[in-house]
């Protein structure tokens, strides 16, 4: 499949500490957090993210030129269905990248296993940690989200994934203010529900299965609290030694925890089928219940991740986990297929 490109890109005035509130999706709506949500440090954004910062511009990956974007192409761009393309829209997460595809008018993936991984290639393809598609919902969801790997694996469930998802599907079907909306995943059952200032709230149903995990050492969502200093890792090398245990058939994420209080924890993780990320949304997720459980830490932590902070809150009363992070459009493409 050649990877030729023409890339319209969704800018916003290109200032490199304009992280605007509206680029802020998070699945917490504890207004304690929200301020924090504006903390939100400008560090993960790229030079190249920046440089694509201004919605009136398209970048031509063939003659790299740019050209105006006539008003409301963005809109335009995301109805574009010319065949033999695959139409998609770059999202990241505190730098954990997605390819985005609008897969709501089939239940079978738009591309193979395969295909996504030439796609996820930081050199010869688009460049992502994983591609995620929009589907239709089954058993009376709305939509159904899957998602390949950057090795083409399959994983249950990507917490920033599903924040990139709910920002995705509002841009999709035109959501403002207060919408929800159920989500069939791997993982069960989400009910994201984005609130009026476009922020998204995470499911409990995720915290059995944390503290499940947690408690029955699952694969999935195993995390080790190892007292260390992070930044010292070689996760190239420990990380694949985790990922690839016999203790774990189907193999596992490991996040590698700093307690630097008991409500400040600073990650690097080793992802299962993406290596080293710069953020993981459901592994955040993990640390802080399994530091809950294990007693190093209270019920709301800032998690420092390479690409940025994460503040997530185990909320005792609802046993909902809270999760306030960005979730920001790169640019839009199409790639032929
Ligand atoms: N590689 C992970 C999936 C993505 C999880 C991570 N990106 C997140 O934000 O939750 C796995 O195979 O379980």
């Amino acid at each position: 499949m050649a990877i030729a490109a023409t890339i319209s890109l969704p800018l916003t005035s290109p200032t490199r500490h304009s992280v605007t509130r509206r680029s802020i999706t998070s699945l917490n709506v504890s207004p304690s957090s929200s301020s924090s949500s504006s903390s939100v440090q400008p560090s993960f954004l790229t030079l190249e993210t920046v440089a694509f910062r201004n919605p009136n511009f398209r970048v031509s990956a063939t003659s790299m030129s740019i050209e105006a974007l006539e008003k409301g192409s963005q809109t335009s761009f995301l109805d574009r269905k010319e065949s033999g393309f695959l139409h998609f829209v770059k999202y990241h997460g505190l730098g954990n990248d997605f390819i985005l595809v609008d897969n709501r008018d089939s239940s079978e993936p738009k591309l193979t296993p395969e295909q996504a991984v030439k796609l996820c290639d930081r050199n010869f393809g688009i460049g992502a940690d994983g591609v995620i598609f929009a589907m239709p919902g089954i058993n009376g969801t709305d939509y159904t989200m899957r998602i390949f790997n950057s090795d083409g694996s399959e994983p249950e469930m990507c917490g920033n994934g599903v924040r990139c998802f709910a920002r995705f599907i509002a841009e999709l079907e035109n959501l403002h203010g207060k919408q929800s909306f159920t989500l069939h995943t791997g993982a069960g059952l989400i009910v994201p529900e984005i609130q009026d200032d476009g922020k998204v709230i995470l499911n409990s149903r995720i915290i059995q299965m944390l503290h499940l995990s947690h408690a029955n050492m699952n694969n999935w969502l195993k995390t080790w609290i190892i007292l260390l200093y992070v930044d010292e890792l070689n996760l190239a090398d420990i990380g694949p030694k985790f990922e690839h245990h016999a203790m774990f058939p189907a193999r596992t994420n490991t996040e590698f925890v700093q307690v630097i209080s008991r409500s400040h924890l600073k990650m690097r993780v080793w992802e299962r089928g993406a290596g080293a990320t710069l953020a993981c949304g459901t592994g955040a997720c993990a640390v802080v219940v399994a530091a809950v459980l294990e007693g190093h830490a209270g019920r709301s932590c800032t998690v420092d991740l390479p690409g940025g902070p994460l503040d997530i809150e185990w909320r005792e009363e609802d046993n909902h986990v809270y999760m306030t992070g960005p979730a920001e459009i790169v640019f839009y493409g199409s790639v032929p297929l």
